[in-house]
């Protein structure tokens, strides 16, 4: 049997000595799904060349169809391959090149050592880091890196993952890199005890007038009657953000006799109940509070929350402590809040500007205690974050889904190797169904239709509809489209992709039955591919672990989705397997499968035929020579 030279589709980017070695294929091969070829950046503007490939004119004649086929076939291949073969030069010799670009804990350091090349350069200008990212497959940072769109720009797709060591994503233009498909992840558990001890340290510091006292003292003066504090036993805490820092500051102050109570709109009751702590709107939290404390992360919605008709609300004597983020306090007006004695006393770690400027009003206001962005930084957070991090952006390069993934869907790892071979029967659909459309049809809708006897709760499809996705326009276009991207670029592309699950008598013990991708108001180039309703529609299902196609619009056939296919429309008669083997054996084309599906006894059939090498177009015309094929068309896998 002649070798196949089908390239691989799925490789995992990077592998070190042992740890990916020891990897199941399945398992690797999914996960890689992430980045299985190098990223390029998504072009928003779709190719004309190359979508007129698929759109070009055509007819119903055979000599134009074959070479409709051959030159899609071609133009995915070309792309494909230029990838790919980036991809495995990568992956056998050159190590991933690390860009650590503030202090990262040792611990984390080393384990990134032993996967790839690690070059920590701090303080780095934005167009130093610019000149340096071109070069380099993962960046860490902290939050003093603005890892802005113009980053992504310059990392010409070769930036894959972007790990952030804490919690607080807004210095990362999440928007830019997810049309880039480069993955974001954070290290979302290390540092919260830190950053709520912190927070409780401003509280108590603040509420004693400890850091003016001891500057005081410093400066050779004995002020007791200046420094009479407040005391905090039964004043009430507002936690505005009832996450993992804010119920962390909200236990530590029950414990130090507080009446805490939280709003967090998206926080579940039971949790705050679980805390003792009752959560209320955002009016009454800041209206009954002695002491308030943010813990919500920065977004566009969170942006200034705290602004002058904020503080116009506030209890009189109101004293606010953000651990958070300086963005959500509108610094101006808490000036003028605390200049006109509305808020009595203010502790900040996090500044809208960081390092704040040196005359800040805000800074330099002597009711307000400051430090400079510490929340996170104890030893012990360091190294936890570090580490965390370090394991999330090797598995990332690796190719697998971080669990702290922020702008990718979270599939745990369960899931994952159950879905992995009809994650590979999804793309095969997909790329397989997009071959049959003619030319001048713009593909604006795709409809799955997944046959599953399980309960829906039960079946997570989206990297199934993102593998479809992938399938569908990586043959027609330049875009590089994994799980991060692919619901953007279908967008992006005008390409709606709908889901449907269909409840079937069969055993939930495998996820899926059929899955089953239609293409609406297009034209085929092989009409036997449309099915009664007018779709192109084909079937498929996964047959002892492997992806098969079952039906092509109302056939029904049976054959391994391995190497290439050619699909044959052909009336019914003895010897036209023969005929067709013949002329493929004659050019030293390995047949791997075969199927006929018929509708209708010694009237019409399909043929599907499976084939280990790509036949020249010599080869294909003599097919389409033979009287009784009526169309057939090649497809590649
Ligand atoms: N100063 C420092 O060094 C550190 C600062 N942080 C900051 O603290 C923030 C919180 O961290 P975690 O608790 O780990 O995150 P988290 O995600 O566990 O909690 C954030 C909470 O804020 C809530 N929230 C979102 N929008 C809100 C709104 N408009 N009003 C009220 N609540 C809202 C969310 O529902 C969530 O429960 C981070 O985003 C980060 O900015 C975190 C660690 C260290
Ligand atoms: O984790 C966070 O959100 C933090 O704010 C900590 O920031 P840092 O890593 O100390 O610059």
């Amino acid at each position: 049997m002649a070798s196949s030279s089908t390239k691989p589709i799925f490789t995992p980017p990077f592998t070190t000595t042992s740890s990916s070695s020891s990897q199941p294929s399945t398992r690797s091969s999914l996960l890689s799904f992430l980045h299985s070829t190098t990223p390029t950046p998504i072009s928003l503007n779709i190719s004309r060349s190359r979508i007129s490939f698929l759109n070009s004119p055509s007819s119903a004649v055979r000599s134009l169809s074959v070479k409709n086929a051959t030159k899609t076939i071609e133009a995915a291949e070309t792309s494909r391959a230029s990838r790919v073969g980036g991809l495995d030069a990568n992956s056998q010799e050159t190590k991933p090149t690390i860009l650590v670009s503030e202090k990262l804990g040792e611990a984390g350091l080393e384990l990134l050592r032993s996967f790839g090349d690690v070059d920590c350069s701090y303080d780095l200008s934005q167009e130093d880091l610019c000149k340096k990212i071109a070069s380099c497959d993962a960046l860490i940072v902290r939050s003093g890196t603005k890892v802005t769109r113009q980053v992504f720009e310059a990392a010409k797709g070769k930036l894959k993952v972007v790990g952030r060591a804490g919690v607080g994503i807004d210095n990362v233009d999440l928007q830019a890199a997810t049309e880039y498909g480069c993955l974001v992840v954070n290290a979302p558990t290390a540092n919260t005890v830190a950053a709520a001890e912190h927070g409780i340290a401003l509280l108590a510091a603040m509420a004693r007038n400890v850091a003016q006292a001891d500057a005081s003292m410093k400066s050779g003066q004995w002020q007791r009657n200046k420094y009479v504090g407040v005391s905090l036993v039964g004043k009430t805490l507002a936690v505005m953000g009832f996450g993992k820092v804010g119920s962390e500051v909200a236990r530590r102050a029950k414990g130090l006799g507080m009446q805490v109570i939280a709003h967090d709109p998206y926080a579940p009751a039971d949790r705050a109940r679980a805390v003792g702590v009752e959560l209320v709107s955002f009016d009454q939290a800041i209206s009954t509070a002695d002491f308030i404390s943010l813990h919500m992360p920065l977004t566009p919605s969170t942006k200034k929350v705290f602004n002058d008709d904020t503080f116009a609300k506030v209890k009189t004597g109101v004293r606010i402590i953000n651990v958070a983020r300086g963005g959500v306090i509108d610094e101006d007006a808490l000036v003028r809040a605390l200049d006109s004695g509305k808020v009595a006393q203010a502790a900040l770690d996090v500044f809208t500007e960081e390092p704040p400027p040196k005359d800040s009003k805000l800074v330099q206001h002597e009711r307000v205690t400051v430090t400079p962005h510490l929340g996170a930084s104890t030893k012990e957070a360091q190294e936890g974050v570090a580490i965390e991090i370090a394991e999330a952006v090797v598995g990332a390069l690796q190719g697998e889904l971080a669990a702290t993934a922020v702008n990718a869907p979270m599939v745990p790892a369960e899931v994952l190797s159950e879905l992995a071979p009809y994650v590979v029967l999804a793309e095969k659909l997909g790329r397989l169904a997009v071959q049959l459309v003619a030319g001048g049809s713009g593909i604006k809708s795709a409809k799955v239709v997944y046959r599953s006897a399980r309960d829906p709760d039960d079946l997570d499809t989206r990297l199934l509809r993102a593998m479809i996705t992938k399938g569908i326009i990586e043959p027609i276009s330049d875009s590089f489209i994994n799980l991060v991207n692919a619901d953007f670029t279908a967008k992006q592309k005008g390409l709606r992709i709908s889901e449907e699950r269909v409840a079937v008598d069969s055993s939930p013990e495998f996820p899926i039955h059929t899955i089953q991708v239609q293409l609406s108001n297009v034209d085929s180039k092989f009409g036997s591919g449309v099915s009664e309703g007018g779709d192109i529609s084909i079937e498929g299902r996964v047959k002892y672990g492997k992806p098969h196609l079952t039906r092509v619009g109302s056939f029904s056939v049976d054959v391994s989705l391995e190497g290439n296919l050619i699909l044959c429309r052909q009336v019914d008669q003895p010897g036209m397997i023969g005929q067709v083997g013949n002329i493929l054996g004659e050019q030293n084309v390995n047949v791997s499968f075969m199927s006929v599906g018929r509708t209708v006894r010694r009237r019409k059939a399909i043929m599907a035929i499976g084939v280990d090498e790509e036949p020249n177009q010599e080869t294909l015309k003599k097919i389409g020579e033979v009287p009784a094929v009526e169309e057939f068309v090649f497809l590649k896998l």
